[in-house]
């Protein structure tokens, strides 16, 4: 059954300093004033406070700093807060960075969503009244489509990398706490996500960061990977419906329709930027640099959203072009964030990937 929450309902949402987080974050604490909501982020390199500033003084929005792996750490954030819902995003999400640090992965994404689960079912004692464990995922835990065919929620789970394969683990342990102890809890499947906010570490950050800076683009492999992108806020507004509306113990696909392969995406990207930055048409273009293949590299993802489409009322607002547009002016706006994210460890991890 879908649960209808009063006032004086407390969320947990982990990760919300995060770049997907930190837009869900903004959306519940705007759109539901009598709701408490505690975002609890463990600030990695890719936690920025800065994300929320528009929200730090509102009332019903709380901030502690913490790590999802240190269990002792969040069974008692549980028993101080006695929260009745939990929307966990907190993960390492990079799957490049997966392939260097895969233990990373299994620590937050696996022993992290775990000691969430226990600390619910400890703390809710089978009360499950008005609770709810939502768990945001991913579609590479599909694994990899050809050149048709789209992942449903019935597709079977195929995970090509250790980052997959950490959310594809932490997928079935929350399946299994619904099973073995009756958690109540629903899970969404996403796509690639894009817009403000966003680390450039991930391709269309990373391509905007590199053009205004002149930097080389670097495309892996022949750049026909295919993915379908969705505005990050078409996202959160799709997590605010499953948290309200979803059913018990199902799962939601979530994605645009909105397929491309690299190469044109880049492309597309490259003429956007050349306007907005009064540059010749096909300026950027000559940036672009095949390099050697990620190891592992799947071919395309494309999301079926009929689901959540027919089910939930839910589709995507903004097109492609639109909310790369969008994208685009947000990072040209906001050349502080830019620079704040540009300096320590991102440079470092930059020059050790490129060798530049
Ligand atoms: C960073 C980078 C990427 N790429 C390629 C690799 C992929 O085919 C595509 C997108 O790569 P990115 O790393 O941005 O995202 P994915 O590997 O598709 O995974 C992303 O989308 C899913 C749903 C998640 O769940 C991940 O958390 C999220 O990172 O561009 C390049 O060609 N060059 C680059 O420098």
């Amino acid at each position: 059954m879908p649960i209808s929450h009063g006032q004086n309902h407390t969320v947990l949402i982990t990760g919300g300093a995060g770049f997907i987080g930190s837009h869900v974050v903004r959306k519940m604490v705007m759109a539901y004033p009598g709701y408490l909501i505690v975002n609890l982020d463990k600030l990695t390199y890719a936690g920025n406070l800065e994300n929320l500033k528009d929200v730090e003084n509102y009332p019903n929005y709380r901030f502690i700093k913490g790590d999802i792996a240190d269990g002792y750490f969040i069974n008692d954030l549980f028993s101080n807060w006695n929260f009745d819902g939990v929307i966990h995003l907190a993960a390492e999400s990079h799957v490049d960075r997966s392939i260097e640090e895969p233990l990373e992965f299994v620590k937050t994404n696996v022993l992290g969503t775990v000691n969430l689960l226990n600390a619910s079912i400890q703390n809710w004692k089978k009360n499950y009244e008005r609770k709810r464990f939502y768990h945001i995922s991913t579609d590479e835990v599909y694994g990899s489509l050809g050149d048709t065919g789209f992942f449903s929620e019935k597709t079977s789970y195929k995970p090509n990398s250790p980052y997959s394969a950490s959310k594809a683990s932490s997928d079935h342990f929350v399946r299994s706490y619904g099973e073995t102890y009756g958690l109540p809890y629903v899970i969404s499947n996403c796509s690639n996500n894009y817009g403000p906010y966003q680390f450039p570490e991930k391709l269309i950050p990373l391509f905007i960061n590199n053009i205004i800076q002149n930097k080389p683009l670097p495309v892996y492999g022949n750049g026909k990977n295919t993915r379908d992108w969705l505005f990050v806020e078409d996202h959160a507004n799709a997590i605010d419906l499953v948290y309200h509306k979803g059913i018990n113990k199902e799962s939601y696909n979530i994605g645009g329709f909105n397929e491309r392969q690299n190469i044109d995406l880049v492309k597309l990207l490259c003429s956007l930027m050349d306007k907005r930055l009064f540059r010749n048409e096909g300026e950027s273009e000559k940036l672009i640099t095949f390099v050697k293949d990620r190891p592992g590299h799947d071919l395309r993802y494309a999301i079926d959203a009929t689901k959540i489409n027919k089910k939930l009322g839910w589709k995507s607002s903004v097109t492609l072009e639109e909310g790369l547009e969008m994208t685009i002016d947000w990072y040209l706006a906001n050349d502080d964030w830019l620079n704040h994210v540009n300096s320590g460890e991102y440079q470092d991890y930059y020059k050790m990937r490129y060798k530049q």
